[in-house]
């Protein structure tokens, strides 16, 4: 559904995305995360066709970057949206629909659908006068005026209060649901964990790991083994009774089951824990870009 080949840009002598390269499935949600100027504005920018790459190329669809077509298919919600401070969200709305071509009745329908899904009340509102996150909400309906199967959102939650960004968080997820493809950046990788399906670490430029979660965190990730004991074993701590220590492997385990044993006690519980995306994500910054590689089943 997306192709991104080897996008790169250049600002002078300076080289904002090294070559991007990544493909985003129909349906499906991509993640792309790194640190602050790690390239993921620019990379999402190049793949909507609102900045022309120095070299390579996306698709959205078959459909070139820069095309009308491919515009048409596609929503993007930029991380700052300024918007017509003097319009209300209606007239905004209509005015977008209108340069899109979608029929007045139509549109008419849609936005007043996505605005109840979305909760915003105070329709005739002056833009300049609402709160940021009843902005942000209608920057999102106007990224899905023109019914959009792909959507491009960078930072969809950036600078709103804990109970807004869960909202817009739980809208896209439900988007996502609804079948849409989604390509979003966030910097809450909790956020990410819980939407994206595949995820693209970046850094100074460069994507330095990609893959599904399972794989990252088989690759980049540790885990972790608590187990629980009914004797005092080495490093473990008495917790409700019994003594819980945790350790990073299997011959851990083993070792601790032996010194329980031979103290005359027993394992009573083994519980798993795998990395989060913020642990696989330090230890992909602290090994470097040099080195870089992809995991998952798209590895290049
Ligand atoms: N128009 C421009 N001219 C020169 N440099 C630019 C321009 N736009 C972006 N850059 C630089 O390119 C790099 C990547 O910027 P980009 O906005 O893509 O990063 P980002 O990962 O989205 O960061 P953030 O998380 O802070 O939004 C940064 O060093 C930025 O300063």
């Amino acid at each position: 559904m997306i192709e991104a080949r080897d996008l790169r840009k250049e600002y002078g002598d300076f080289v904002a995305v090294k070559g991007s390269t990544f493909s985003v499935g129909s349906g499906e949600v991509f993640g792309v995360i790194g640190p602050n100027g790690a390239g993921k504005t620019t990379t999402l920018k190049m793949l909507a066709g609102l900045l022309e790459p120095t070299a390579g190329d996306a698709e959205i669809a078959g459909l070139d970057a820069e095309t009308t077509e491919m515009r048409e298919r596609l929503g993007f919600l930029p991380e700052e949206s300024p918007l017509y401070e003097e319009m209300t969200p209606v007239s905004y709305l209509s005015f977008f629909a209108d340069l899109y071509d979608v029929p007045g009745d139509v549109a008419e329908e849609r936005l007043h659908e996505t605005l109840d899904e979305l909760e915003l009340e105070h329709r005739d509102r002056k833009l300049g006068d609402m709160s940021k996150g009843m902005k942000r909400k209608v920057a999102i309906a106007r990224s899905l005026i023109n019914d959009p199967d792909v959507l491009i959102y960078d930072e969809p939650a950036s600078g709103l209060d804990p109970l807004t960004t869960n909202y817009v968080i739980e809208f896209t997820e439900q988007l996502a649901r609804e079948g849409k493809t989604i390509v979003f950046s966030a910097h809450n990788l909790y956020h990410v964990e819980s939407i994206c399906d595949r995820v693209a670490i970046m850094n100074e430029g460069e994507i330095v790991a990609r893959g599904d979660l399972d794989t990252l965190q088989a690759d980049y990730g540790e885990t972790r083994y608590h187990v629980y004991t009914t004797v005092e074993v080495p490093d473990a701590a008495k917790e409700n009774g019994h003594y819980h220590r945790v350790v990073e492997s299997m011959d851990a385990v083993e070792e601790t089951r032996g010194a329980a044993e031979s103290a005359g006690g027993a394992v009573v519980d083994i519980r798993t824990e795998e990395s989060s995306l913020e642990d696989v994500f330090l230890n992909v910054a602290e090994s470097g870009t040099t080195g870089s590689r992809y995991v998952g089943e798209d590895a290049a």
